[in-house]
C-alpha cells in the first residue's frame, strides 16, 4: 500500500528547467545545505510534520548538483521527516561519499543508532527554533544531544529567527560542539546591516571562532527583490549587504548552499541557476569564493580530503 501525501495548499514545487549558471563554480565545489523530500511512497512524511511537501529526490537532488556544476552536497534532515532520517541516509549511501549528512536525532538516540548514522556520513545534527516549523525540544534535551554527539566530532546546525536571538545567545554559546548558523539567523533586512539587529548576530559570531553562517536563502529574506527568474542575474539585491557583511568578517567559517527544494515558499520558487549568480555579489573575491564553496565545507565535513 503506498501512501499517497497531498502537499500543504499552495505548495510550491521546486523550479523543473533550471538555468545554468553563468558563474562557473569553482572545482571541488559543496553544496553545503540542501534536502531530499521523501519520496513519500518510499519514505514516508512524519506525522507530526508541519508542512507536506512535494516529492523532492535524491536522484533529483545529484541531478541539480550536477547540472550547477557542485562536486559535492551536504543532505540536511528536513523538518517534514522529523527525527526518521531514513531518506537523508539513503542520499548519502547512494551517493558515493560525494554526500554528506545533518539529522534530526531525539535524546534517547541509541549509541548504535549514532554509530549506524556516522558511518552513513551524518556530520552534524539540526536544532530547529522556528516556531512554525517545529515545537522546539527542551534546552537540556538539546543540551543532552550534544553530549551524545560530541565523541563523533558533529557540530549542531541551528536554525532561528533574528528575534528570538536574545533569548537563544547564551544558550547557543552554551553548546559544547561547532555550531553553523542557517540563513544567517534570518535577519531582517529592511533594518540597517549596521544596526542593533544584525549587530547582535555578527556579535554571536565574534563570541566564538567555532560559529559558523550559512549565508543562503536570499529568497527567503529579500524584500524588494527581484527575483532569481527570467534571467535576472542580480537577484534579492537588499539581501547582498547583510550576506557580504557575514563572508568579508568571518572568511573561514561561512557556507553557501542552494536549500533545494526551497520548502514553504509561496511568493515564488526560484530557478537555481539563477541563484547561483548570486554568489559573486556576495563574495566578490575569487579567494572568497573558493572558501565559501570549496574550502570551509569541505574543512567541515570532509575533512580528510584536505
Ligand atoms: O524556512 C523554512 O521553511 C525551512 C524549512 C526547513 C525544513 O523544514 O527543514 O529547512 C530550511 O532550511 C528552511
Amino acid at each position: 500500500m503506498t501512501t499517497s501525501f497531498r502537499r500543504t495548499p499552495g505548495w510550491l514545487d521546486w523550479y523543473a528547467e533550471p538555468s545554468r549558471p553563468r558563474y562557473r563554480l569553482p572545482e571541488g565545489a559543496v553544496d553545503a545545505h540542501c534536502h531530499v523530500f521523501g519520496p513519500g511512497a518510499a519514505f514516508p512524511f512524519a506525522p507530526e510534520r508541519r508542512y507536506t511537501p512535494c516529492d523532492a529526490s535524491r536522484d533529483q537532488l545529484f541531478a541539480l548538483r550536477d547540472h550547477l556544476g557542485f562536486a559535492r552536497t551536504v543532505v540536511v534532515q528536513a523538518t517534514c521527516h522529523g527525527a526518521d532520517n531514513s531518506a537523508m541516509v539513503d542520499a548519502l549511501r547512494a551517493s558515493g561519499g560525494l554526500a554528506r549528512g545533518v539529522a534530526t536525532v531525539r535524546p534517547d538516540v541509541s549509541d548504535a543508532e549514532l554509530r549506524e548514522l556516522h558511518e552513513a556520513g551524518v556530520r552534524g545534527v539540526r536544532f530547529n527554533f522556528v516556531k512554525r516549523l517545529v515545537d522546539a525540544a527542551p534546552r537540556q534535551d538539546l543540551r543532552d544531544v550534544a553530549l551524545r554527539i560530541a565523541p563523533y566530532g558533529w557540530h549542531v546546525v541551528v536554525y532561528f529567527e533574528a528575534a528570538d536571538l536574545p533569548d537563544l545567545r547564551d544558550f547557543l554559546l552554551s553548546v559544547p560542539v561547532p555550531l553553523v548558523v542557517d540563513h544567517m539567523g534570518r535577519p531582517d533586512v529592511t533594518k540597517d546591516p549596521d544596526g542593533p539587529e544584525f549587530g547582535a548576530f555578527l556579535d554571536l559570531m565574534r563570541a566564538r571562532p567555532d560559529i559558523w553562517c550559512k549565508v543562503t536563502c536570499p529568497e527567503r529574506l529579500s524584500v524588494s527583490g527581484p527575483p532569481a527568474l527570467d534571467g535576472e542575474r542580480s537577484a534579492y539585491r537588499d539581501v547582498v549587504p547583510f550576506a557580504r557583511r557575514v563572508v568579508e568578517e568571518f572568511p573561514d567559517r561561512v557556507l553557501w548552499g542552494t536549500d533545494w527544494p526551497h520548502p514553504n515558499l509561496v511568493s515564488h520558487m526560484p530557478d537555481d541557476g539563477l541563484l547561483v549568480d548570486f554568489v559573486p555579489h556576495i563574495a566578490p573575491t575569487p579567494e572568497l569564493r573558493r572558501k565559501l564553496l570549496v574550502d570551509n565545507p569541505t574543512r567541515l565535513y570532509w575533512p580528510d580530503a584536505g
